[in-house]
């Protein structure tokens, strides 16, 4: 038996820059990233999502300036659960980044995203993301630092099935 947890993962995202994050403490750490975490029982991932972001870098977003782009799915040799990662981007938003017990933030040219300093698989479902394409991904590792196999895939609509 698989245990499926549901994560969220926001970028904000200007003309120039995403807003990306340096893990302080925890999972990933010293890796950068989006913002997000576990959903709570009985909450709604935007709300979960929202939370997560004001949470780890003191910005603002309303759920309806939220679009989920993509999904991503992550399992571990030997580990029985799946770790469901609903991922969004969001242009409207409101406050200045401020570091956090968690995160570090910082805005990042779109040719200067730091994929050496993060995980393994973002540099191969981030060209979807930059395009403003939609995503699906699965990744099975092994550890934190070999990917075992994947698949990923361009969707029409993040509608599920
Ligand atoms: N970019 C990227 N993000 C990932 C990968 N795997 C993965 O879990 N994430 C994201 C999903 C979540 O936003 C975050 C993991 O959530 P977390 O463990 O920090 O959750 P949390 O804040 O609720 O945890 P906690 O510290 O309260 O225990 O990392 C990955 O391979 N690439």
């Amino acid at each position: 038996m698989i245990l499926n947890k549901v994560y969220t993962l926001v970028f904000l995202r200007n003309e120039q820059q995403i807003l990306l994050g340096l893990k302080k403490r925890g999972f990933g750490v010293n890796k950068w990233n989006g913002f997000g975490g576990k959903v709570e029982p009985k909450e709604e991932i935007l709300d979960a999502a929202v939370r997560e972001l004001k949470e780890e870098c003191c910005m603002s977003v309303r759920k309806h300036n939220l679009k989920n782009i993509g999904n991503l799915q992550f399992t571990f040799e030997g580990e029985a659960l799946m770790m469901d990662v609903r991922v969004f981007s969001a242009t409207s938003f409101v406050g200045d980044p401020e570091e956090t017990e968690e995160m570090l933030p910082k805005w990042f040219d779109y040719d200067k995203i730091p994929f050496e300093d993060m995980w393994l698989d973002d540099k191969l479902w981030f060209p979807y993301l930059l395009k403003d394409k939609l995503f699906y991904g699965r990744f099975h590792y092994q550890g934190y630092d070999k990917i075992l196999n994947y698949t990923i895939q361009e969707l029409n609509s993040m509608e599920r099935k």
